[in-house]
C-alpha cells in the first residue's frame, strides 16, 4: 500500500497551477469552477439546496487569516492584551481592497478567547504594507513559539480529543505539525516548570521522513517538553510498544545494559517464555489518538486553489482504504476507555462517513461520541447518514454484490492513479496538493477472477449508519463562520477498566534478502499482541487483506551503521561505536541512536550540575545523548519518566524514533578555555529553571535588558545599571540564566519577570537567543525592533562602515559592532544561530515553497 502524497519533480507552479501558467512565465487567475465538483456535492446533498449558494461563494473566497496562542506560555495573557491594546487599534478602520476592514476578533467558539480571526487573507497580509507591521508580528511571535498561524477548523481535532495533562497521547499523521503542538500544549497546561519528569506523552507520527524532520524544527520545537516523541512510520503498521513494568528489574533479568535497549536485546525479549514476557512488560495503548489522515483536500480549496482544477470522483475513493487501514490501526492502539479523534480536510463521504461505518462495522467496542456540548458557539452540521457511491459519470455504481457489477459492462472504480492528498491544512507553507505518481495508486485497487477492477464494498453505506450515531459526527462549511471545510468525529472505546494490555509482540531479527516477506508473516503470526489489539485484528480482516508495502523494503544491517556519530563530534570519533541494524522492516532509516547517561555517575553531568548549581532534586537519570558511542559529545537532551521506559523496552530502530525530549545543554567551549563547556539551551530553560541556585542566575533590570537586547555583545565598562560590572567580573565566564526583573510591555502597566539564555565572556555578555524570538522580545516590550538584526540597525551599521572606510579611521566599528574582545560573545551567539540552522533552513523552504504556491494562487 502506497501513501498518496509524492513529490514531482517537476517545479511546484506546474504541479499546482497546472495550466495557468502560459509559456511567457505570466500567471493568470486560477478557474475556480469545477462541473464534476459541483455536481457530485449536489448529488451528495452535502448542504441543504437553499444553502448550496452560499456554501458555493464561501468556497470561492480567500480565507481569513486565522491565529491561535501558545496556551501552555505564560506569555499568553500579556500577547492578548497586546494584540487588544496596539493591533486592533491599528487595524480598525484600514482600508483594503475598497472596502473599510474589521478589525482583528477573537474567534467565538475557541475557548478563552485565545484564537483570532482578521478577514484579510495570507498573501495580502504579507504584500500590502498596511499590514506589514501586523505581519512582522505573526512571524517573530510564530518563531518565538507564542502563537501558530493556523487554519480555524483545523484547531478543531486536538479540541474535541480533550487532551489533559499526563496523558500519553498519538499523533498519526502528525507532519507539519500544527495539530501536535496542540496536543503538547495541552499535555503541558499546569505543571511544565514544576515536574519534567511528569509530561505525558506524545508520540507524533508521519511516514514521511523530510515532513518529520519540519515536524521537529517548525513545530514541536516551540513548546518544548520531554514527554515529546517523534516516529517515522506508515501508520497502518505502526509497532506495538512495550513498557517494562520495572526497568531495572527487567534489564536485570535480561543481563543487559540500564542505559540503552539494543537489537541483541529485542532478541532476548523475542525469546522469554509468555508468562515471563508478561510478568516484565505491559503493551502500550494510548488514551488519546488523533487520526489527521492524508486527505483530498477539497476542504482547502479556498487556499489550495489548484484543487479546483485537480478534482476527480477517483481522488477520495482512491484513499478510502489508507484512510481506514490507519484508523483500525489507530483503534488497535487506543485504550479501553480512551478516545480517537479522526479528521480530514476533505467534504467527500467516502473519506469520511464511509471510513467511520465501516471501522465501527468491523469494532464493536467502539462508538461515536456526541460532542454537541463541547465548542457550543461552533456552528456545525451533521455526520450524514447515507451517501451516493458514484462513477466517474455520476452515476450510482453497483454494489459488489449486486448482479449488476458481475455483468461484463459494469463500471470500473474511478482510476485512483490520480490519487491527491493534502499535505498540510494550516497557513505555514506546503499548502500541498500533491498528485500521486501513475502506478502508486493501482496498489488501492482489488482485482475479480477476470482481472477486472473491483469496486471496495466498505464505500457503501450499510443501512445502520443511524443506529452507529453517524449524525454525531461534525461537518464544518466555509459558510458557517468563514472557514475551510473539515470534517471530525470522535470515537470512544468501551471499556476503561479493562486488564493491562499483555506485552508487545517481539521482533524478528533482521533476515536476509528475499526472506523478509515469509518471516514478517511468521512473526506477526507468533508474536502476541495487546488484548484489545488481538480482539481487534480477529475482527479486522482488512488489516490482513492489505499487505504492508513498506515492509517489503527491509533495512540492510550494513546500510543501517554507516553514519556514525562521528559526523556530529570529530574529534571524539574514536569512541564512536557502529549502530543498530533496524528492525521490524520499513524505508532505510538512518537516524542516530539515543542512549541514557549514568546520570551523576558521568563526569559531565557532574560538572554542569556543580557549575549550573543544580538541586539534587533533578532527574539527572533522565539525561541522554544521541550517538552511538553513549558519550556527551554534542548535546544533552532530557525525557519524562515514561520516555526512558518506552526507550528502555523497545529498540530505538524499531520505532523508528527521529527526535525525543528536550535539548537542555549544548557543547560550547571548544578550545577548553571555560569551567563548563556546555550551555544551557533557551528551548530547555524553563524545564531546568526551577531546579537551579542562584549561582548562574544573573538578576537585572529592565532597563540592562533594553541594554543588551539592542547589542550582538555588551562590555561589561558599558553596562549602565550600578554594580552590574563588578558582579559580572564576579561571575566564572560561561553560560547563564539573566534574570529580568520588572520587565514592562508598552501597551501594559503589568510588570513581568523575564528569565532568558545569557552568556557572559571575560569582560563581555551577551543573550543566547535567537533573533527572530529577541525582535519578538522587542516589539511587545518597546514597540519597535532595537535589535542588531533589525533592519533599521543593520542600515545603520552598513552606513558606519562606509564612514569608517571612507575616513579611514581605524578600530571605529560603530557601536553595535563588536569589538575585538568580544569575540567569544559574537561566537556564543552564532552558535545558537548555526545550531538552528536547520530550522532556519526548514523555515526557508517553507516561505519559498509558500511564496511560489501564492504566486499560483494570486498572481
Ligand atoms: C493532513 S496531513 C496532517 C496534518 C497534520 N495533522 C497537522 O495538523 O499539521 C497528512 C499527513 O499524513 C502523512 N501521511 C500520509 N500517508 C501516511 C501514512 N500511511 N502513515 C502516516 N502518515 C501518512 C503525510 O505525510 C502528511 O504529513
Amino acid at each position: 500500500m502506497g501513501r498518496p502524497q509524492r513529490r514531482s519533480n517537476k517545479p511546484r507552479q506546474d504541479r499546482d497551477a497546472g495550466p495557468q501558467q502560459e509559456r511567457t512565465g505570466a500567471w493568470r487567475p486560477i478557474d475556480q469552477s469545477n462541473e464534476t465538483f459541483e455536481n457530485f456535492y449536489k448529488a451528495q446533498g452535502i448542504v441543504p439546496d437553499d444553502e448550496w449558494a452560499a456554501f458555493s461563494k464561501s468556497m470561492r473566497e480567500p480565507l481569513p487569516t486565522t491565529f491561535r496562542l501558545t496556551s501552555s506560555r505564560a506569555t499568553a495573557p500579556a500577547l492578548h492584551e497586546h494584540i487588544k491594546q496596539v493591533y486592533v487599534p491599528y487595524l480598525t478602520g484600514i482600508e483594503f481592497e475598497g472596502t473599510k476592514l474589521a478589525p482583528p476578533k477573537p474567534i467565538e467558539w475557541y475557548p478563552q478567547q485565545l484564537a483570532w480571526q482578521l478577514p484579510v487573507h495570507k498573501a495580502a497580509l504579507r504584500k500590502d504594507p498596511h499590514f506589514r507591521k501586523f505581519q512582522h508580528f505573526l512571524v517573530y511571535e510564530t518563531d518565538a513559539g507564542n502563537l501558530s498561524r493556523q487554519e480555524a477548523v483545523s484547531m478543531i481535532p486536538p479540541l474535541l480529543l480533550d487532551v489533559r495533562p499526563g496523558m500519553t497521547a498519538l499523533d498519526m499523521c502528525a507532519a507539519p505539525g500544527s495539530k501536535s503542538v496542540q496536543i503538547l500544549e495541552a499535555l503541558h497546561a499546569p505543571r511544565l516548570a514544576t515536574d519534567p519528569t511528569e509530561q505525558g506523552l506524545l508520540i507524533a507520527n508521519d511516514s514521511d521522513a523530510k515532513r518529520c524532520h519540519l515536524l521537529v524544527h517548525q513545530s514541536l520545537h516551540r513548546v518544548p517538553g520531554t514527554g515529546m516523541m517523534v516516529t517515522n512510520h506508515d501508520a497502518t503498521q505502526l509497532p506495538s510498544l512495550r513498557l517494562a513494568k520495572d526497568v531495572a528489574a527487567a534489564a536485570a533479568a535480561e543481563g543487559s545494559s540500564r542505559l540503552k535497549f539494543t537489537v541483541e536485546d529485542e532478541k532476548r525479549v523475542a525469546n522469554l517464555p509468555k508468562d515471563r514476557l508478561a510478568k516484565q512488560y505491559d503493551g502500550m495503548l494510548f488514551d488519546r489518538i488523533l487520526a489527521d489522515v492524508p486527505c483530498s483536500g477539497d476542504g482547502t480549496m479556498r487556499k489550495n486553489l489548484g484543487i479546483w482544477t485537480d478534482w476527480t470522483v477517483g481522488n477520495g475513493i482512491g484513499l478510502h482504504s489508507l484512510q481506514l487501514r490507519i484508523l483500525l490501526r489507530g483503534i488497535q492502539l487506543l485504550k479501553p476507555g480512551g478516545r480517537l479523534v479522526y479528521s480530514t480536510c476533505s467534504m467527500n463521504p467516502m473519506e469520511n462517513e464511509s471510513v467511520i461505518s465501516s471501522a465501527l462495522s468491523l469494532c464493536p467496542d467502539m462508538s461515536i461520541l456526541p460532542v454537541t456540548d463541547e465548542l457550543p458557539a461552533l456552528k456545525r452540521r451533521p455526520g450524514m447518514t447515507t451517501w451516493r457511491v458514484l462513477d466517474n459519470s455520476l452515476s450510482d455504481a453497483p454494489h459488489p454484490a449486486s448482479a449488476a457489477a458481475a455483468a461484463a459492462d459494469a463500471p470500473p472504480p474511478p482510476d485512483a492513479d490520480d490519487v491527491v492528498a493534502v499535505e498540510q491544512d494550516n497557513d505555514k507553507g506546503r499548502d500541498g496538493v500533491r498528485k500521486g505518481a501513475k502506478g502508486k495508486g493501482k496498489k488501492e485497487k482489488k482485482l475479480d477472477s477476470n482481472g477486472r477492477k473491483v469496486w471496495d464494498e466498505s464505500l457503501w453505506p450499510r443501512g445502520d449508519e443511524k443506529q452507529k450515531g453517524l449524525e454525531h459526527a461534525l461537518r464544518l462549511y466555509p459558510h458557517l463562520q468563514d472557514t475551510g471545510a473539515f470534517f471530525v468525529c470522535v470515537l470512544v472505546k468501551k471499556g476503561g477498566d479493562e486488564p493491562v494490555p499483555a506485552p508487545a509482540p517481539a521482533v524478528a531479527p533482521v533476515v536476509p534478502e528475499g526472506k523478509e516477506e515469509e518471516e514478517r508473516k511468521v512473526e506477526e503470526k507468533e508474536a502476541p499482541a495487546p488484548v484489545a489489539e488481538k480482539r481487534e485484528r480477529a475482527a479486522t480482516p482488512t488489516l490482513v487483506e492489505g499487505e504492508p508495502e513498506a515492509k517489503k523494503v527491509r533495512q540492510d544491517a550494513g546500510e543501517a551503521a554507516t553514519k556514525d556519530a562521528s559526523a556530529a563530534a570529530p574529534q571524539e570519533a574514536k569512541a564512536v561505536e557502529k549502530k543498530e541494524p533496524v528492525l521490524g522492516g520499513g524505508k532505510p532509516f538512518n537516524e542516530e541512536p539515543y542512549i541514557y547517561l549514568p546520570g551523576l555517575e558521568d563526569d559531565q553531568v557532574r560538572l554542569i550540575k556543580d557549575f549550573f548549581g543544580i538541586s539534587d532534586a533533578f532527574p539527572f537519570s533522565e539525561l541522554l545523548v544521541r550517538n552511538a558511542a553513549g558519550q556527551p559529545l554534542r548535546s544533552i537532551y532530557l525525557t519524562s519518566l515514561l520516555t526512558r521506559k518506552l526507550l528502555l523496552s523497545n529498540a530505538y530502530s524499531r520505532m523508528r524514533l527521529i527526535s525525543c525530549g528536550v535539548k537542555l545543554f549544548t557543547r560550547q567551549d571548544s578550545n577548553g578555555q571555560y569551567a563548563c563547556k556546555w550551555r544551557l539551551n533557551a528551548e530547555g530553560l524553563d524545564v531546568v529553571r526551577p531546579f537551579l541556585s542562584d549561582k548562574r542566575v544573573i538578576k537585572v533590570g529592565a532597563d540592562t535588558l533594553r541594554q543588551v537586547m539592542g547589542a550582538v555583545s555588551v562590555k561589561f565598562e558599558d553596562l549602565t545599571e550600578e554594580g552590574l560590572k563588578e558582579r559580572l567580573e564576579a561571575t566564572e565566564p560561561g553560560s547563564a540564566v539573566l534574570h529580568v526583573q520588572g520587565a514592562k510591555g508598552s501597551d501594559t502597566d503589568k510588570e513581568e519577570d523575564l528569565f532568558l539564555a545569557f552568556w557572559v565572556s571575560k569582560t563581555s555578555c551577551n543573550l543566547m537567543v535567537e533573533k527572530l524570538e529577541k525582535s519578538a522580545l522587542s516589539l511587545r516590550l518597546y514597540a519597535e525592533d532595537v535589535t542588531p538584526h533589525s533592519k533599521a540597525k543593520m542600515q545603520e551599521r552598513a552606513a558606519a562602515k562606509k564612514d569608517v572606510a571612507a575616513s579611514s579611521a581605524p578600530g571605529t566599528t560603530g557601536d553595535n559592532t563588536p569589538a575585538a574582545t568580544d569575540v567569544e560573545g559574537v561566537e556564543a551567539q552564532e552558535a545558537v544561530d548555526q545550531e538552528d540552522g536547520d530550522k532556519v533552513m526548514a523555515v526557508e523552504e517553507a516561505a519559498k515553497e509558500e511564496e511560489t504556491g501564492e504566486m499560483a494562487a494570486t498572481a
